[in-house]
C-alpha cells in the first residue's frame, strides 16, 4: 500500500486537544472539499506531474503540490529511525482518510508511538482502534461531500471550523440524531484567527461548555 506524501515534519501539534505536544506531521496529498478558506489548498490536486523523489517532501516547509510516494513500511522505517524525538504523529492533509491508513497506524503503535487523524470525516476512517481521530467536519462544501456517520461515530474529538453563526446552526443539525459512542470533546475552531470569528467561537464554547481550538502555530508563526 503506497500512500502519496505532501510533507513530513517535526513540529508542535498546534491545535485541538493534543495543543502543546511535539509531533511529526504527515500530510497526504489530495482533497476534493475544497473548503474556501482552507489553508493547505495546494495539497488538493493529486497530478501526476507533481511526484517527487521521496527525500523531495522531508522537512521542506513550503506550499507546493508536489508529493511522493511511500509505501507504509518505508515511512514506519522513516519516522522509527531516530531522527525525532516526538512520538506523537499526526496524519492530516489534504484528506487523509481518502487512503486506507491501518496498516500505517497499527505498525506505529506496535512500535510505541500515538497516532492522531485530522480528517474532515467526508470519507470512511479506516485507522486501527488506537487512534485518536479528530473530525472537522466540513457541512455543505463544494464537493457536496456528506459528512458520514461512521466518521462522526469514531470521532474523539469533533473540531469545527466557525467564522459565521450558522457555523454552529449547521453543527448543530449535523450532530442531530447522531449517537456519538466516545463521546468526543467538541471544540470551536475560528477560522483564520480572524478576530471576530475568535471572538464568537469564545463566546459559544463559555455559553455551550464546548472547548476552544485556537490555530496556536499560526499565532507563533511556525509550521
Ligand atoms: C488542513 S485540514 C486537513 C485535514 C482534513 N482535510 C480536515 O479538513 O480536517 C486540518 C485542519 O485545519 C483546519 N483548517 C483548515 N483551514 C483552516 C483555516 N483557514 N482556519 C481554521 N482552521 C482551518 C481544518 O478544519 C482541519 O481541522
Ligand atoms: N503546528 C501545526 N499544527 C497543526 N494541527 C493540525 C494541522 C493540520 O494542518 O492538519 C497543523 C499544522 O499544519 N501545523
Ligand atoms: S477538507 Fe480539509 S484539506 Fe480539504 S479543503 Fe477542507 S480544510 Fe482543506
Ligand atoms: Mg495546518
Amino acid at each position: 500500500m503506497s500512500l502519496p506524501v505532501n510533507e513530513l515534519f517535526e513540529t508542535i501539534q498546534g491545535e485541538g486537544q493534543f495543543t502543546g505536544v511535539p509531533a511529526v506531521f504527515v500530510r497526504l496529498q489530495g482533497c476534493p472539499v475544497g473548503c474556501p478558506w482552507c489553508d493547505t489548498r495546494h495539497t488538493w490536486e493529486l497530478d501526476e506531474a507533481d511526484e517527487v523523489a521521496r527525500e523531495g517532501v522531508i522537512g521542506i516547509s513550503g506550499d507546493t503540490p508536489r508529493w511522493a510516494s511511500y509505501e507504509v513500511e518505508q515511512l514506519v522505517a522513516l519516522l522509527t529511525d531516530g531522527r525525532f524525538r516526538a512520538r506523537h504523529l499526526v496524519i492530516t492533509g489534504g484528506e487523509p482518510c481518502l487512503y486506507d491508513l491501518r496498516a500505517l497506524t497499527e505498525q506505529m503503535h506496535r512500535a510505541g508511538w500515538r497516532c492522531q487523524v485530522e480528517t474532515s470525516g467526508c470519507a470512511e476512517v479506516k485507522v486501527d482502534d488506537h487512534t485518536w481521530v479528530t473530525v472537522s467536519p466540513k457541512i455543505n462544501m463544494k464537493g457536496g461531500l456528506p459528512v458520514l456517520t461512521q466518521a462522526l461515530q469514531r470521532a474523539d474529538e469533533i473540531k469545527h471550523p466557525v467564522a459565521l453563526e450558522k457555523h454552529i446552526e449547521e453543527l448543530d443539525q449535523l450532530l442531530q440524531g447522531v449517537a456519538l459512542p466516545r463521546k468526543p470533546q467538541i471544540c470551536l475552531q475560528p477560522i483564520s484567527t480572524q478576530k471576530r470569528a475568535t471572538e464568537m467561537a469564545i463566546r459559544v464554547c463559555i455559553e455551550r461548555n464546548w472547548r476552544l481550538s485556537v490555530q496556536t502555530h499560526k499565532y507563533l508563526n511556525i509550521d
